[in-house]
C-alpha cells in the first residue's frame, strides 16, 4: 500500500520504474516495494500502469523478463503469455504430428476464435489433453479456455456462439490501456488507494474483483427488458454473478426507499448470500437496499404483517398425512390388488398438482392435468384423493397451522391488494422453487425491465418441483444465458460427477432441454478416491483417518471440510464417530465451528475444500423411501431415480480440491462404474 501510495503521489511516476534488460516486452518495468520485494508493472500508455504481481526480488525479475503482453485481435483483450517458456518449448518441439489434438480445426477457425498466429505452430504440436493442460500457465487465459473447449469436442460454432458477444470491431492492438479496460477478468481499474485497500483485504476471494467475461457481461448488463434466466451447472459462478448483479442494481436505485430482494431456497443459503454481499460491498447505503431472505422466510414475513402465522413442523406434518392416508378408502391398483394411497403420494399430489395449480374445487381437480405425476388417476380415485387432501387441509385449519407453501399463497393474496414491495428480485437456486413461491416472487415485483433475475441449474433439482416459468407468467424468452466454466471443482472430480447423471437430460425452467455441452473445469487435481468396507464401523474409522489426514498433513481447516450422507441416521452416526475421535464438528444451533456433517440435501449451494460422501451403499442410495416402486408407477420411478442421481451429483460437486467416497457392502448403483 505504501509503495503504491508513494508511486501515485509523484507526477512523474515513470521515474520510479526500472526497465529491464532482455525483457520480452518493452513495456514491462519493475518497482521497488521494500528490500526484499519488487512489483512488476506494465506501462499501458498515457501514464497508466498495471500492477502485475509482487514477488521476491529475483522471482520478480524472472517474471518481468519472461512475460509478453499483447492485445487480442478479435476480442480486444489484454493478454499475457510466458514468452520465454513458449520459446523453450518451441525449440524442443518434435515435427508437427500427423494427428494432433486440434487437427480437425483449421488455422482460419483457430484465428476466428481469437488464437494468435504466433501460437498456432505450438498448438498444432499438441497431441494429448495432458500436454494441453501443461500449457495452462504459459498461454493467455482466454485462448487456453478456447482450446480446452475444442479439446472437449465443442464445435467451433458452439465456442464462437459463446464468445460472439465479446467480438470488438476496430481494435487498436497498440492500445494496451483500452484493452485492459476490456479485460475485467484479469484487470481491475481502481479509483484510488481506498478501493485498492479493499481489494487487498480479501486476497482469496478472487471473484470479488475478477469475473469471467460471460459472468461480467451477465451481471453488469445495464438492463434486461424483463425477467432474465441464467443457467449453468454446479460451480459455474451463478451465486457469484447474482451477488454482483444485486450490488450493481442496488447502486443504481433511487434514494426513495426502493429495495431489492435476493432470495434462495433456504435460510442457510440466504446466510451464505448475505456473507457474500458483505464481502463485495461495505457501502452501508447499498447494503441497506438489499433484503436477503429464504423463500419461506419471505412468505412468513409478509403474512406476519397481517397475522401471527403458525407453521407446522415437518414431523407433525408427516404424522398428519399418515393419519389422513390411514383414513382414506382403498382402491384397485393397476396390478389388480387392493391398494391405499400412501401418505407421501397424497402430500405430493396436494403440493405438486393442487397447490401448484391453485385448484380449489373437486371439479377443478377432476379435470386437472397432472404433468409429471406418473400414472393416470381414474375419476373415482381423484374424488378419493380430493377428499383425503381436503381432510388434511381441514385438520391444519383446525389446528390454526399452515405449511410454508400455504403461507406463500396467502402472501400472494396480500400483495395483490398492497402491490409489489420490491424494485428488483434476484433468485438463486431457482430450480427447486415451487409454483406458489414463484407466484409470490412474481407478485413481489412489478413487471418491467430488470424485474426478475433468476439463477437455476436443472441438473441440481433435488425436490419435486418441476416448473414452467412461462405458465406462471414469467416470460424469459430471448433473455436466457448459460454459464459453462466450473470454477470450483477439478476436472477429475467433475468428470466423475457428470457420469453420475447418466446422460439424463433435464428440462429447464424455460421449457427447453438443458445440456451440459461445454461444461468444464480448468483446474486439475487428484482423482476422487473410492473405498469399500465390510462394515459401517470400518467405514467410519477410515473416514476419521481421512479427515485427520486432511487436517494434519494437508493443513486444511476443519471448517473447510464437509461430510455428506444420504440420511439423517447416517449423519448422526458420523457426528458421533468424529466427536468420539475428538474432531470438532460444526453445530448450526450453537454456532460451534468444525467439520460440517450434513445430509446431501443440506449441502446444496455450499462448497468445501475437501469433501467426503459416505454410506454410498446399494441399500442407502437411492433411498427406498424416496423412490416409487416401478411396478406401481414406472414414470414416477424414473423421475425419482433421476432426482436421486441429481442429489448425488449435487453432493459430489460441493468438493473443491479433494473428494473421498466410501460404502459398506455392495455399492450404490448410482456410482459410475
Ligand atoms: N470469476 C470467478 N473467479 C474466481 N472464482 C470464481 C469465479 N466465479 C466463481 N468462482 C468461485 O467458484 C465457486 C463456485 O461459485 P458459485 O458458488 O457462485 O457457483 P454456483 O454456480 O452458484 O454453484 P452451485 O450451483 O454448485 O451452488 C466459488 O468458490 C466461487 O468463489
Amino acid at each position: 500500500m505504501s509503495a503504491i501510495s508513494k508511486f501515485a503521489e509523484h507526477t512523474h511516476a515513470g521515474i520510479h520504474l526500472e526497465t529491464l534488460e532482455g525483457a520480452r516486452d518493452p513495456n514491462v518495468r519493475t518497482i521497488r516495494i521494500n528490500l526484499a520485494y519488487r512489483g512488476v508493472v506494465l506501462a499501458a500508455g498515457g501514464a497508466k500502469y498495471v500492477l502485475l504481481t509482487v514477488m521476491h526480488h529475483d522471482d520478480a525479475i524472472a517474471y518481468a523478463v519472461s512475460r509478453r503482453f499483447t492485445v487480442n485481435r478479435v476480442f480486444g483483450l489484454l493478454e499475457m503469455r510466458d514468452q520465454q517458456r513458449i520459446e523453450e518449448i518451441e525449440q524442443a518441439l518434435p515435427p508437427t504430428p500427423a494427428v494432433g489434438l486440434f487437427s480437425w480445426v483449421s488455422d482460419n477457425d483457430l484465428r476466428r476464435l481469437g488464437i494468435e498466429d504466433v501460437l498456432i505452430p505450438l498448438i498444432r504440436a499438441v497431441t494429448t489433453d495432458e500436454q494441453l493442460a501443461s500449457f495452462r500457465a504459459v498461454l493467455p487465459t482466454a485462448q487456453f479456455d478456447v482450446l480446452t473447449g475444442l479439446s472437449m469436442r465443442m464445435t467451433v460454432n458452439e465456442i464462437f456462439d459463446e464468445l460472439a458477444q465479446r467480438i470488438v470491431a476496430d481494435i487498436d492492438t497498440s492500445d494496451l490501456f483500452t484493452a485492459a479496460g476490456r479485460t475485467p477478468e484479469r484487470v481491475k481499474l481502481v479509483s484510488g488507494p481506498h478501493e485498492l485497500a479493499s481489494i487487498l483485504a480479501h486476497p482469496f476471494d478472487v471473484w470479488r474483483v475478477f469475473l469471467h467475461p460471460t459472468q461480467h457481461d451477465i451481471a453488469y448488463r445495464p438492463s434486461y427488458a424483463g425477467p432474465a434466466l441464467i443457467t449453468g451447472s454446479a460451480g459455474t459462478g451463478k451465486t457469484v454473478t447474482a451477488v454482483h448483479r444485486a450490488v450493481f442494481l442496488a447502486g443504481r436505485l433511487p434514494a426513495d426507499g426502493s429495495k431489492i430482494l435476493m432470495t434462495t431456497y433456504t435460510r442457510t443459503l440466504a446466510d451464505t448470500l448475505r456473507r457474500q454481499i458483505d464481502l463485495l460491498t461495505d457501502d452501508k447505503v447499498i447494503r441497506s437496499r438489499i433484503d436477503v431472505l429464504g423463500a419461506d422466510q419471505l412468505a412468513h414475513q409478509i403474512v406476519k404483517g397481517r397475522r401471527e402465522p403458525k407453521v407446522i413442523e415437518p414431523e407433525p406434518l408427516r404424522a398428519l398425512w399418515q393419519a389422513v392416508a390411514a383414513d382414506a378408502p382403498s382402491y384397485f391398483s393397476r396390478t389388480g390388488t387392493l391398494a391405499t394411497f400412501s401418505p407421501a403420494f397424497l402430500q405430493r399430489e396436494w403440493e405438486q398438482v393442487i397447490l401448484a395449480q391453485q385448484i380449489t374445487t373437486a371439479d377443478g381437480y377432476r379435470t386437472a392435468v397432472r404433468r409429471g405425476r406418473g400414472d393416470a388417476l381414474r375419476a373415482d380415485q381423484r374424488d378419493q384423493v380430493w377428499a383425503a387432501v381436503n381432510g388434511a387441509v381441514a385438520r391444519l385449519a383446525k389446528q390454526r397451522q399452515s405449511t410454508y407453501l400455504q403461507l406463500a399463497d396467502e402472501a400472494v393474496g396480500i400483495l395483490a391488494t398492497s402491490g409489489p414491495i420490491y424494485r428488483h428480485v434476484i433468485v438463486d437456486e431457482g430450480q427447486d422453487l415451487h409454483p406458489s413461491q414463484w407466484r409470490l416472487l412474481r407478485a413481489a415485483v412489478a413487471p418491467g425491465p430488470d424485474d426478475l433475475f433468476l439463477m437455476a441449474d436443472p441438473y441440481q433439482r433435488i425436490y419435486d418441483n418441476h416448473v414452467s416459468l412461462k405458465s406462471l407468467g414469467i416470460e424469459v424468452s430471448g433473455r436466457s444465458r448459460r454459464l459453462t466454466l466450473n470454477y470450483r471443482t477439478t476436472h477429475e472430480i467433475l468428470a466423475w460427477s457428470i457420469r453420475v447423471l447418466n446422460g439424463d437430460s433435464a428440462v429447464s425452467l424455460d421449457d427447453t432441454v438443458d445440456t451440459l455441452a461445454g461444461y468444464r473445469s480448468l483446474t486439475h487435481g487428484r482423482p476422487p478416491a473410492l473405498t469399500v468396507h465390510r462394515d459401517r464401523a470400518g467405514e467410519l474409522s477410515k473416514l476419521i483417518e481421512r479427515v485427520g489426514t486432511w487436517m494434519d498433513d494437508d493443513e486444511v481447516e476443519p471448517e473447510a471440510i464437509g461430510v455428506a450422507a444420504r440420511n439423517g441416521q447416517l449423519v448422526k452416526a458420523i457426528i458421533k464417530a468424529l466427536t468420539d475421535a475428538h474432531i470438532p464438528v460444526a453445530d448450526e444451533k450453537t454456532g460451534g465451528a468444525g467439520v460440517r456433517v450434513a445430509s446431501m440435501h443440506r449441502l446444496k449451494g455450499l462448497e468445501f475444500q475437501c469433501l467426503a460422501v459416505v454410506g454410498l451403499d446399494a441399500g442407502v442410495l437411492p433411498s427406498a423411501q424416496a423412490v416409487t416402486d416401478p411396478a406401481e408407477d414406472p414414470l414416477s420411478h424414473r423421475q425419482d431415480m433421476q432426482r436421486e442421481r441429481c442429489l448425488l451429483f449435487v453432493a459430489m460437486t460441493r468438493a473443491r480440491d479433494a473428494l473421498y467416497l466410501s460404502h459398506t457392502g455392495t455399492r450404490s448403483s448410482l456410482l459410475p462404474a
